[in-house]
C-alpha cells in the first residue's frame, strides 16, 4: 500500500449501524487522521446539524477527523478530498466510505480500484458489512440489495446483538455463514470494543469478487427520501404517539426514520431514530443547536407511502395544541 491511501468501505442496510460502527471507530486509534465520506440517500442529509462545518459539504469532526458528505458522484468527492490534501487545505492519511443503506457497494469497490484517475492514489482496504440481528432475517428476505452488500463483505459485523438475544443472534450468524462463507463474522452490542484489526485487507482476501460483473443492483428500490420539519418545539408524549402510530401503520414500509427533535423544556437537540418498526432509545446530544437551525427535522426513507400525506398528518400533528381526530391516526 505504500504511497496510496488505504480506503475501507463500511457499507449495511438502513439502520443497520454503521454510523455507529464508525463513531467507535473514530474514537480510537485506528481512524485516526481517516477522512471518512458518508454517502447519504436521496438529497436529506441531517449529520450536518451536528458537525461542525468547515464549508459546503465538508466536516470537521469533533475527532479532528475530516467528513464529507456525498450526495452525488463518489469519485468526484473523493477526488476533490485529494486536491484539498494535495493543496495542504485539510490532512488525512485513510479513508473510510460509508454507503448509503440502499446501496450496493459494489460500484464503490470498482471506483477505487479501476478508476483510472483513483487507482494509483487509492488501496482498497477491507469491505465491512453491518447486518442487524434484530432486523436482520426479515431485511435479507425483502431487500436483494442487503443480499448484494453481505456477500461483497471482507468482513460482517453483527450488531444490535444486546436486543435481538442469543438465539436470533445465532441464526442470523449463520444465515450470514452460508451467504458469505469466507467473510469473518464478529459480533457487536453497544458495549464491546470495536474490531479495529479489522480495518484494511488481509492479502488472501481476492478483491475481485467485490468487482464481479453481475450489474450493481438499482439504488432505491422504490425507495424515497422526504422530511418533515417543525418550528416549534414538540411535546414528547405525543410526538411518541404520532411515531407509534405511523409503524403501527406503515411499519413495513418505512425503512429508516431519522433527525433531530426540539422538545419542549429540553435545551439540547433530541436524535430520534427509527429502523423499520423499531424505535431506538432517544440520545440528548451535547452539541447545542447551530445558530438558526433550531426546529425539529426527520428524514423519512420509504417506499409505498405518500409523503404528502405523512407530511400532511406531522403538519397537523406538530402545530395543533391538541390531538386532533385528523391528526391522530398518520395517513
Ligand atoms: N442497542 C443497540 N443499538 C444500536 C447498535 N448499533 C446501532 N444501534 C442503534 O441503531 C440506530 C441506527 O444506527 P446507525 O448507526 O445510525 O445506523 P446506520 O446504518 O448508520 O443508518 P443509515 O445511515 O441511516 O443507514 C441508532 O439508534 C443506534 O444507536 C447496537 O449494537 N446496539
Amino acid at each position: 500500500m505504500t504511497g496510496r491511501l488505504p480506503v475501507d468501505v463500511v457499507t449495511g442496510f438502513l439502520g443497520a449501524g454503521k454510523t455507529s460502527l464508525l463513531r467507535r471507530l473514530l474514537k480510537g486509534p485506528e481512524l485516526a487522521g481517516a477522512a471518512v465520506l458518508v454517502n447519504e440517500f436521496g438529497e436529506i442529509g441531517l449529520d450536518h446539524l451536528l458537525l461542525e462545518r468547515i464549508d459546503g459539504d465538508v466536516v470537521l469532526l469533533k475527532s479532528g477527523c475530516v467528513c464529507c458528505t456525498v450526495r452525488g458522484d463518489l469519485k468526484a468527492a473523493v477526488e476533490g478530498l485529494l486536491g484539498r490534501r494535495a493543496r495542504g487545505e485539510i490532512a488525512f492519511d485513510r479513508i473510510a466510505i460509508e454507503t448509503t443503506g440502499l446501496a450496493d457497494p459494489t460500484p464503490v469497490v470498482a471506483t477505487i480500484v479501476s478508476d483510472a484517475a483513483l487507482k494509483h492514489r487509492l488501496a482498497m482496504g477491507a469491505v465491512i458489512c453491518v447486518v442487524d440481528a434484530l432486523n436482520g432475517a426479515e431485511t435479507l428476505d425483502a431487500h436483494e440489495v442487503s443480499l448484494r452488500q453481505a456477500a461483497a463483505a471482507d468482513r460482517i459485523v453483527i450488531s444490535k446483538v444486546d436486543l435481538a438475544g442469543a438465539e436470533t443472534t445465532r441464526a442470523i450468524e449463520a444465515r450470514l455463514r452460508a451467504l458469505n462463507p469466507s467473510a469473518d463474522i464478529l459480533l457487536l452490542d453497544e458495549t464491546s470494543a470495536p474490531p479495529a484489526l479489522w480495518l484494511g485487507r488481509s492479502d488472501d482476501r481476492p478483491i475481485s469478487r467485490c468487482v464481479a460483473d453481475q450489474p450493481a443492483a438499482e439504488p432505491g428500490h422504490g425507495a424515497h427520501a422526504f422530511l418533515l420539519e417543525a418550528d416549534r418545539p414538540l411535546d414528547w408524549a405525543r410526538f411518541g404517539l404520532w411515531l407509534s402510530m405511523l409503524l403501527h401503520r406503515h411499519g413495513g414500509d418505512i425503512l429508516r426514520l431519522k433527525g433531530v427533535i426540539e422538545i419542549e423544556g429540553v435545551t439540547a437537540p433530541v436524535a430520534i431514530q427509527g429502523v423499520q418498526r423499531v424505535v431506538h432509545a432517544p440520545e440528548h446530544l451535547d452539541a447545542a443547536w447551530p445558530p438558526g437551525e433550531r426546529r425539529s427535522s426527520l428524514v423519512v426513507i420509504a417506499r409505498n407511502i405518500d409523503p404528502e400525506r405523512v407530511e400532511r398528518s406531522f403538519r397537523a400533528f406538530a402545530s395543533s395544541p391538541i390531538v386532533a381526530p385528523s391528526c391522530a391516526i398518520p395517513a
